[in-house]
């Protein structure tokens, strides 16, 4: 199965996932000078409601917290997207050290994680019908950069004790999303592709321009997680990051100047 490690990591992945070297994979590294800022982009509009948020999850590559995903209530509008896209889950991606982590780099910097929150169209009738799709998914990424403690974030890692190993999940409630978002959301949009397989070219990527915070003791919680499941040799869950793609002629467009 596919992962992060010599034998079944990012460079491996094209033999069993031949979309890896397609004319639209993620992430990819952005230039600022490189982008153009397009007046006709719309700000985010993202609406999230606590309520609908169900468990947290070590799946072996990540954590996740999944959302209920059965209405509109949890909801990414307007930005480069047009029509309603809901909340499916959010992730991150990290490093083994703090020099690494982040999968988009930005003029070949790279910060120690990123958070990805995936959203689905709702002109489809699911994720997995969605995610086959050109314009089936959006995905927010937001850097994390070394600073002050991140107290949204904190509630998350309280709940690593119990999703150590792979496979394990647990409830997770009352969460708001929203409050790991940057106070400012100007962007960088591109058209993607999951980053990891089954690397599906159905994304539009929606990264912003601002950090949060992580504190280095936070980072550390996240390298406690293990990509083993219980009773496997422990193997810690750090660089589940995908190196930048070849952009293949594709444009960035920036929703600032
Ligand atoms: O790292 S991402 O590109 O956000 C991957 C997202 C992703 C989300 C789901 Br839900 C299922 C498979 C996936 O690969
Ligand atoms: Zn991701």
């Amino acid at each position: 199965a596919w992962g992060y490690a010599a034998n079944n990591g990012p460079d491996k992945w094209v033999s069993n996932f031949p979309i890896a070297d397609g004319p639209r994979q993620s992430p990819i590294d952005i230039l600022p000078g490189g982008a153009s800022y397009d007046s006709g982009l719309k700000p985010l509009r993202l609406k999230y409601d606590p309520s609908n948020c169900l468990e947290i999850l070590n799946n072996g590559h990540s954590f996740q917290v999944t959302f209920a995903d059965d209405s509109d209530s949890s909801t990414l509008k307007e930005g480069p997207i047009s029509g309603v896209y809901r909340l499916k889950q959010f992730h991150f991606h990290w490093g083994a050290s703090n020099d690494k982590g982040s999968e988009h780099t930005v003029a070949g910097t790279k910060y120690p994680a990123e958070l990805h929150l995936v959203h689905w169209n709702t002109k489809y009738p699911s994720f997995g019908e969605a995610a086959s799709k050109p314009d089936g998914l959006a995905v927010v990424g937001v850097f994390l950069k070394i600073g002050d403690a991140n107290a949204s974030l904190q509630k998350v890692l309280d709940a690593f004790n119990d999703i150590r190993a792979k496979g394990k999940q647990t409830s997770f409630a009352d969460f708001d999303p929203s409050t790991l978002l940057p106070g400012c959301l100007d962007y960088w949009t591109y058209d993607g592709s999951l980053t990891t397989p089954p690397l599906l070219e159905s994304v539009t990527w929606i990264v912003c321009k601002e950090p949060i915070s992580v504190s280095c003791e936070q980072m550390a919680k996240f390298r406690s997680l293990l990509f083993s499941a219980e009773g496997e040799p422990e193997c810690c869950m750090v660089d589940n990051y995908r190196p930048p793609q070849p952009l293949k002629g594709r444009s960035v467009r920036a929703s600032f100047q």
